[in-house]
């Protein structure tokens, strides 16, 4: 039999609520393509200083409900007010905790705090003010004790509450949660509730939704929706079991599901006299309006964003042993092989070996491309949630995959200069002066900026990392076939030809071949083979390494702006599309 559940107090209800964010809701109904009608004629009250819990069965249209009210959805029908205003762009003074984690897990949880509230905090905030800040936040959630623990050592619950402390940041007036209690036991559950109650009693509005039968009882406004999407009771805790005439909460969800229905709707044109604090619990009206200041802390500026992520994707990258030991084993790994693959020796003018050296310089080239491909592939899906919430806090799109090149490209180039340092130790490599080695590693510097791009510009595109992984070998099987080295591009058919100008890799082989001078060694070298392969790959490494380069950052730009796009999308999806109500 299961145990009723003690309602919240109204004692422990503040009487004025100070600060927060009057949400109305009237008459709104919400159509979602592929799911039709989701919500039905929904009017509610949300008044500052209350925490209003929706219920409902799965499917019941909670989460769309939560982004309504929100303002990340538009109505398809009705009005949503935020302080008898539209919704606008969310500021400082929103909050919003989706379901997924909206922080990075390597860092400890101080640390990740500090860039959050750095990249939310308003432009010239000091350093000192951001670590009070984080200080206070990490002790208002009980996560004190916590501050230098890395957030993928922290506990389910701690780690929700870490969520909820980066929004708290920038002290919002109005908070959205979704479902912060799944998957947390039922202590760690009614512990979270209490301080989102406690967030309430300062003043915030605060909004969650629930499939925690305890959580329905410990808010001060319940809103439980029914499977159509329509309001089935609005109102108090403690009047929830009353209401349906059952004895448990259980009952109440079987109740609705069989069709009962005890809201009373609000008039639709009431924007004065229902909305200050009239909520379905018989708060008292607040009698003064919280003041919206006029003036809007100035934002982040690019150059700041860009800086501090930077330096937080470059702690990131450092505290992720695997990514570490990916970074210094690949370069390591493709030199052995080289070692092992091919004589020393080929570019030797008196006893040269041409095929040796057209594949040392395309595996070069394709090494190059690798890294960058495979450093690129994860960056983004991995962290979608986080881009997603740091969008809405103010985050651009430009200086984010900016600081994702500024990070990565560096140690790209370290990778690619050790790669052409040791084989020319090896003898892999002529010995050439330093134009001609500085021709390979802008080639090969080049080669793997282009892709990363296209690494960045998959990953963007993904949902999931697990599809990044399978884009691998699809970005890689062409790059490989079609660059002319295995097939000369003299030889290709027109098809053939014509897709060789979209790999990268032909353009980096190319100018890798044309800066090593590879048609002079087998022009004027010693061999017999020169001549012939001189006629199958035309005037491939005829023309200078410049142009390659070219057609190389172009590619990097082309990628790159591809990614910002589709990023741009991503992050206004269920926020602009909506809005525009289509
Ligand atoms: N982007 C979407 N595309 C298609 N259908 C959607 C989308 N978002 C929501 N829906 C549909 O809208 C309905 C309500 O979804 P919502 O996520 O709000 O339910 P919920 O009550 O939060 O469910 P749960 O408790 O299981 O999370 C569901 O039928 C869902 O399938």
């Amino acid at each position: 039999m299961p145990t009723p559940i003690q309602p919240r107090s109204s004692a422990e209800t503040p009487a004025l609520p100070p600060n927060g964010t009057r949400v109305r809701a009237r008459s709104v109904g919400q159509r979602v393509r592929g799911a039709g009608r989701v919500l039905d004629r929904v009017s509610l009250d949300l008044a500052p200083g209350r925490l209003t819990v929706i219920a409902g069965s799965s499917g019941a249209g909670k989460t769309v409900l939560l982004q309504t009210l929100a303002g990340l959805r538009a109505p398809t029908e009705g009005s949503v007010l935020h302080d008898g205003d539209q919704p606008g762009s969310p500021g400082p003074e929103f909050g919003f905790v989706p379901q997924e984690d909206i922080i990075h897990r390597e860092l400890p949880l101080h640390r990740t705090l500090v860039y959050a509230a750095k990249l939310r905090m308003p432009t010239g905030t000091a350093a000192e003010s951001v670590t009070v800040r984080v200080d206070r936040v990490l002790e208002t959630l009980g996560l004190a004790a916590r501050a230098s623990t890395p957030v993928h050592a922290l506990s389910g619950g701690e780690r929700k509450r870490a969520c909820v402390a980066a929004e708290l940041l920038t002290r919002p007036r109005v908070l959205f949660l979704d479902e912060p209690t799944s998957g947390l036991d039922p202590v760690t559950g009614a512990d979270l509730l209490r301080t989102l109650g406690a967030l309430a009693e300062e003043g915030t509005t605060v909004v969650l939704t629930t499939h925690t039968l305890a959580d329905l009882l410990r808010g001060d406004q319940v809103v439980f929706l029914s499977p159509g999407g329509e309001v089935a009771y609005s109102g108090e805790p403690g009047a929830l079991c009353g209401a349906f005439g059952v004895g448990t909460v259980e009952e109440v969800y079987e109740a609705v599901a069989g069709g009962a229905r005890v809201a009373r709707a609000l008039p639709a044109d009431d924007a004065e006299t229902a909305a200050p604090g009239a909520g379905r619990s018989g708060a008292p009206a607040s009698p003064v309006r919280p003041p919206r200041s006029p003036v809007r802390p100035r934002r982040v500026g690019a150059v700041r964003q860009w800086s501090l992520l930077t330096r937080r994707g470059t702690a990131l990258l450092l505290r992720n042993r695997l990514s570490v030991a990916v970074l210094a084993g690949s370069p390591v790994l493709i030199v052995a092989m080289f070692a092992v693959l091919f004589r020393a020796g080929a570019f030797d003018p008196a006893a040269p070996d041409p095929g040796t050296t057209a594949m040392i310089m395309f595996w070069i080239a394709f090494g190059a491309f690798f890294f960058g491909l495979t450093y690129g592939l994860l960056q983004i899906c991995a962290e979608l949630p986080v881009v997603r919430r740091e969008w809405l806090a103010g985050l651009r799109i430009g200086p984010y995959l900016a600081s994702k090149l500024t990070t990565t490209l560096p140690l790209l180039a370290v990778a690619d200069a050790l790669l052409l340092v040791v084989l020319r130790a090896l003898d892999r490599l002529p010995a050439a002066g330093w134009t001609t080695y500085g021709s390979l590693f802008v080639s090969s510097v080049l080669a793997s900026a282009a892709a990363l791009a296209m690494g960045l510009l998959a990953s963007a595109a993904v949902t999931e990392p697990a599809q990044a992984t399978l884009m691998l070998p699809l970005l890689c099987f062409p790059q490989v076939l079609f660059s002319g080295a295995f097939v000369p591009v003299p030889r290709m058919t027109g098809a053939g030809e014509a897709i060789s100008r979209a790999m990268t890799n032909r353009w980096a082989f190319e100018a890798l071949g044309g800066g090593v001078g590879l048609e002079s060694l087998w022009r004027a070298g010693a061999s017999p083979l020169g001549r012939p392969l001189l006629d199958s790959y035309g005037d491939s490494f005829g023309r200078p390494a410049e142009r390659g380069w070219l057609v190389l950052t172009g590619f990097a730009l082309l990628f790159l702006a591809v990614a910002w796009a589709i990023l741009v999308r991503k992050c206004r999806e269920g926020v602009a599309r909506s809005r525009a109500g289509r």
